[in-house]
């Protein structure tokens, strides 16, 4: 069967708190208002860009308006890569698999355009069949159709594919799309997140993982 490994991006690819960290703490300074402390960041990534802008001006009781969006996403797509790196390990992870005869895919709710231009940046975009951002479809994850439309694009179906990401939002695709889910174990989600879905530790851990659902 053709295999499909369907990748997260933020928090399961790369590190790339410390970015939007960053470029929050800027757009909130430009507003007079305190920036925050890295897991308060890292607590409200996951459900993409515009979801986080709100989050961050809800903490300090400002409104939502469409400006301060589009003000992150200019500086974030410009910064995205200033120290944002793969998580230890990835490069080697995706060279196995890809080895063991599985096609690549990314699924993530950051907005396709800085999700491009991060993997560019990283050197990584090239493995990947499909690139499926935040808003590169009517809805995203946790709606399963962000993930069949992802697999679609990839040339994949949810019977050959693996969706690994580190959030809820993941394995709540991953389930309604009726595709196998691994949770990584090294990123941004508390461990709760898995549900029932088998815990990849590290990187390295992810071929055994999918050597054995390869094989069911
Ligand atoms: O940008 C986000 O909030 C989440 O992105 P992810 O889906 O790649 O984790
Ligand atoms: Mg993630």
């Amino acid at each position: 069967m053709d295999r499909i490994a369907v990748f997260d991006l933020d928090g399961t690819l790369v590190d790339s708190a410390p970015d939007l960290h960053a470029a929050l703490d800027r757009l909130m300074a430009a507003r007079g208002l305190p920036g925050f402390r890295r897991a308060e960041v890292v607590g409200m990534i996951g459900d993409g860009a515009k979801v986080l802008v709100e989050r961050a001006l809800a903490a300090r009781g400002a409104t939502f308006d469409p400006a301060a969006l589009d003000s992150f996403l200019a500086d974030y797509g410009a910064n995205a890569a200033v120290e944002t790196a793969p998580f230890d390990g990835i490069s080697a992870a995706l060279d196995t698999a890809m080895a063991a005869g599985w096609r690549l895919a990314v699924c993530t709710n950051k907005p396709v355009e800085p999700a491009i231009t991060l993997l560019r940046a990283l050197g990584l975009a090239g493995r990947f069949a499909a690139i499926g951002g935040g808003d590169s479809y009517p809805v995203r994850k946790p709606d399963p159709a962000h993930l069949l439309a992802t697999l679609r694009d990839a040339g994949g179906t949810p019977a050959g594919a693996v969706m690994i990401g580190d959030h809820h939002n993941d394995m709540a695709a991953a389930a309604g799309a009726g595709v196998k889910p691994i949770f990584a174990g090294w990123g941004y989600g508390p461990r709760a997140m898995a549900g029932g879905a088998p815990i990849a530790e590290r990187p390295r851990d992810l071929a055994a993982l999918l050597a054995a659902i390869g094989d069911g």
